[in-house]
């Protein structure tokens, strides 16, 4: 099996039935305070619920206790919980009570392979700005890659330097700007040439 993409940041029940017919394993729903991505819960929703079964529908969350995530995440039908703050451990260990946990590392500095330890399905390796495009030197996912932990991989990635990410073989990748005409307006054409080149990585083209 090819590597599994996330598409985040969607506001638009179009850029989502596209992201899933084209592949994507995961959608991602912004609800953290801030980002030029928000999404309500009730559009979220909207657009989970007109999605197929087997896509996951993921919210993203930044510093919100774990109380207000939870009610989120059930307003809105979301599946998997992201938490790209500094939320403590116990924060996801309530939240993972109910739902998957994944958990974001911004990267200022080689990841630190004790983050291993962090009571999540999986960790997320983001720049130091989440959402911004801002990318960091690929092999500082390393350390964190080798302890066999779930590693997703983000921060600038796009269909253009698939390249410097896809042979470190994390368990996927996550793209927001990449793919974007304009934050929270997914390109079609970007989002077609994503899917086109990892397919063609995959046919070991
Ligand atoms: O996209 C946002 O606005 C955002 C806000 C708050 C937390 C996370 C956010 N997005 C996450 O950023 C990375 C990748 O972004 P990019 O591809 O570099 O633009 C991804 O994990 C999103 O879930």
């Amino acid at each position: 099996m090819g590597v599994r993409v996330k598409i985040c940041g969607l506001t638009r029940l179009e850029d989502a039935l596209l992201a899933e017919a084209l592949g994507a394993h995961a959608l991602g729903f912004v609800l953290a305070p801030g980002s030029k991505r928000r999404i309500s819960p009730e559009t979220a929703r909207t657009i989970s619920e007109a999605l197929g079964p087997f896509v996951v529908r993921v919210g993203v969350f930044r510093d919100q206790g774990p109380e207000e995530v939870l009610k989120l995440m059930e307003a809105a039908r979301l599946q998997v919980a992201q938490l790209h703050g500094a939320e403590p451990p116990e924060w996801a260990e309530r939240v993972g009570r109910f739902f998957p946990v994944v958990k974001a590392f911004s990267l200022e500095g080689p990841a630190r392979p004790e983050w291993a330890a962090y009571p999540a399905q999986a960790l997320l390796l983001d720049g130091k700005a989440p959402g911004s495009g801002e990318g960091y030197p690929r092999a500082w996912a390393r350390p964190l890659l080798e302890t066999g932990a779930r590693v997703i991989l983000a921060g600038g990635l796009t269909p253009e330097n698939l390249g410097e990410v896809l042979p470190l073989k994390p368990y996927a990748l996550d793209l927001a700007s990449g793919v974007e005409e304009a934050p929270g307006v997914k390109s079609p054409a970007r989002l077609r040439a994503l899917f086109a080149r990892l397919e063609a990585w995959n046919r070991g083209v």
